[in-house]
């Protein structure tokens, strides 16, 4: 049965409504989530306890297997000596309250303190041990497990990067590296405490077999409510991470310098902090639930093990009165009894504790098989080495979760290698997706895009990224220097400065590095000491240096000149011009229209299906779609304005 969970994370909260007089009226649209991962019950719980643990064993085996080793054995060992000195201890006992003298009773006594004693100082050294080792263990588990976790990030498809639901996943596990650093120290003590409780449970059953259940009942409640609270702590993290990041992004935006002109124009501060302070306080009523509820549950395990630890004694002394127990036994139960209990409830703390972690480990787990699904698949298809054409055939591809048109609408065209193709449409017409298709960055739901006869879908994908080079409307703006923001175009080979300055010649960027205050050293992060802020003009530039240093055989830009001035654009379409003259294959999205008269091949698109084709000569005399729009923007600069009525 589900249990009642708190309010709803984002849903409309009393802050909100005192804030506001009612909902926030503006939806941020993050209200949506999925249901949480939420099969705990307390078997799950110890079903999947031995799994995740084996899966911390397996990441300290990883990280440094001799200290892994070491942790194991001197935690199994201290646990040993535990049952031994309890043995020894019980030994001692029965030995003093012996009849007889009491130097005689000492000296009988002797052997089994000396052990105790023995046993003790090995116990401090296996502690060391295992404090040296866990010490040394722990950053290298939570360096492996972070590896593996961007690794993994870093691996899968982009669709994969886009899709909320894994999001959520990277958003969780990335909690499982700290947790799996956690849980070596953990599982250490929760080795070391199974096996000093076996030790004393052996003892107890030795003495009197009513005495093992009885223990067994005096800890239970502990474990029950320990484990209870780190359910529900689990469960209400699973529901409400989104929120808590959403939050986050909030507190983000106040500070960042790209949203700071906006939020002082626009007066936007007051805003975001109003959703900041309704978010929290609708996380602080989740906190304020979860407390209430721990604190219900601590109550009722404290009475339940009252009432087991005096049924306990009382049994205890029943059995002494009854004659069934000589009072030298009945000292070591109660020191066994003691021993068992303290072990079993730091077992409980402990097993909770890891188990606990173990939920965000069992999430890195779970984001380590879904990434596998969703890796880009090594090997596949070698492509022709100088292909003639890339065709597009019936392609039809629709973004996930999407319900309105696909974006795009059984497309078929060609694009001719050693050619400028330019794609032309209104915004949303889905050129974008296209080049992302031809990029192998999405695959389509139906056709085929061939290279020469080879599908792309069965092709090598590194071989196919490879041939790319791509300017994408949003490039990344690495904050770097100047230098590596062009190199990283080419980043799996040694940085080449003289290919470095042959890009950003050809790109037209030398004015833009040359303006720099320390040339192509300069660090581009304005909110770095010492780093610089370019002009989205400027930037564009570099861009296309770093596309250039890249020389793939096929060079995509999006809207390479939108943030270019008069002069700029020009120079840039001259660049690509050039380009394509030495055989280079260039696919241009562009909306200046003008630029496009030096394409060989214009591909019009509308609302995601390919509507015309051919030189711009062609699409101009036709008088369709491109002639509209060129008539349009041609408009723009011949119309003479009607003179305004006197
Ligand atoms: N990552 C995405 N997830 C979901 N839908 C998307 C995504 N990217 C684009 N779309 C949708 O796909 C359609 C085509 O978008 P696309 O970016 O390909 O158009 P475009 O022709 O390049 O537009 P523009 O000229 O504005 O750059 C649009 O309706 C858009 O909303």
């Amino acid at each position: 049965m589900r249990k009642k969970r708190g309010p709803e994370p984002a849903g409309v909260s009393e802050s909100e409504r005192l804030l506001f007089g009612g909902p926030l009226r503006y939806d941020m649209g993050w209200n949506q989530h999925s249901e949480a991962f939420l099969e705990l019950n307390f078997r799950s719980m110890v079903t999947r306890l031995p799994s995740l643990l084996a899966a911390s064993l397996r990441l300290a085996r990883q990280a440094d297997p001799v200290a892994a080793r070491t942790v194991l054995a001197a935690e199994a060992a201290r646990g040993v000596a535990q049952a031994v000195s309890l043995l020894a201890v019980n030994d001692v006992l029965g030995r003093l309250m012996a009849p007889g003298p009491i130097e005689g009773r000492l000296r009988e006594a002797l052997p089994a303190l000396v052990t105790v004693a023995a046993v003790m100082m090995v116990a401090a050294l296996l502690r060391a041990a295992t404090t040296y080792a866990t010490g040394r263990l722990e950053p290298k588990v939570e360096r492996v497990a972070t590896e593996q976790y961007l690794e993994r990030a870093a691996e899968v498809e982009l669709s994969a990067i886009e899709d909320h639901a894994f999001h959520k996943l990277l958003d969780t596990a990335q909690y499982g590296a700290v947790s799996a650093r956690h849980m070596i120290a953990y599982s250490a003590r929760v080795i070391n405490g199974m096996i000093s409780l076996v030790a004393a449970a052996g003892v107890l059953t030795v003495l009197h077999p009513a005495l093992l259940p009885l223990l067994v009942t005096m800890t239970l409640p502990s474990a029950w409510s320990a484990l209870t609270v780190a359910r529900r702590r689990y469960a209400s993290f699973q529901a409400w991470v989104q929120h808590v990041r959403a939050g986050r992004l909030i507190a983000g935006l106040l500070i960042e310098p790209e949203a700071a002109p906006e939020i002082r124009v626009h007066g936007v501060g007051g805003f975001l902090l109003r959703h900041y302070r309704a978010m929290s306080e609708t996380a602080e009523a989740e906190q304020t639930r979860l407390a209430a509820l721990a604190a219900r549950t601590g109550l009722i395990a404290a009475a339940w093990t009252g009432l087991a630890t005096a049924a306990t004694y009382a049994t205890l002394g029943g059995l002494l009165l009854g004659g069934a127990m000589a009072l030298s036994v009945a000292g070591t139960a109660v020191i066994a009894i003691r021993t068992g209990s303290q072990s079993l409830e730091s077992l409980v703390v402990e097993v909770n504790a890891l188990h606990e972690e173990a939920l965000f480990v069992g999430d890195l787990e779970r984001l380590h098989v879904e990434a596998a699904e969703r890796t880009i698949p090594v090997g596949g298809a070698a492509l022709p080495a100088e292909p003639r054409e890339i065709r597009f055939e019936n392609v039809t591809f629709r973004y996930p979760g999407d319900t309105a048109r696909p974006a795009l609408d059984d497309v078929s065209l060609s694009l001719p290698l050693g050619r400028i193709i330019a794609l032309v449409g209104e915004n949303g017409s889905g050129k974008t997706t296209l080049v992302k298709l031809l990029s192998g960055l999405y695959t389509p739901d139906r056709g085929r895009i061939l290279w020469d006869g080879v599908d792309a879908a069965t092709a090598d994908r590194r071989q196919l990224a490879d041939r790319i080079a791509m300017v994408a409307q949003d490039f990344k703006r690495w904050p770097f220097t100047a230098r590596v923001n062009v190199a990283v175009g080419r980043s799996a080979a040694p940085l080449d400065d003289e290919r470095v300055a042959a890009a950003v010649a050809e790109a037209g960027a030398g004015e833009v590095v040359a303006d720099l205050p320390r040339g192509l050293d300069t660090l581009l992060a304005r909110h770095f000491t010492g780093g610089h802020e370019l002009s989205g003009g400027q930037w564009q530039r570099l861009g296309i240096a770093r596309a250039a240093y890249r020389r793939g055989r096929i060079l995509v830009v999006d809207e390479p000149t939108a943030a270019l001035d008069a002069r700029a654009e020009l120079a840039v379409f001259e660049k690509i011009r050039a380009l394509a003259g030495s055989g280079q294959t260039v696919v241009l999205i562009t909306h200046r229209l003008a630029s496009v008269r030096h394409a060989d091949l214009v591909h019009v698109l509308d609302q995601g299906r390919l509507v015309e084709s051919g030189t711009p000569d062609e699409l101009l005399a036709t008088g369709g779609v491109y002639a509209e729009l060129y008539a349009l923007q041609a408009e723009q600069f011949t119309k003479v304005p009607a003179p305004k009525p006197a």
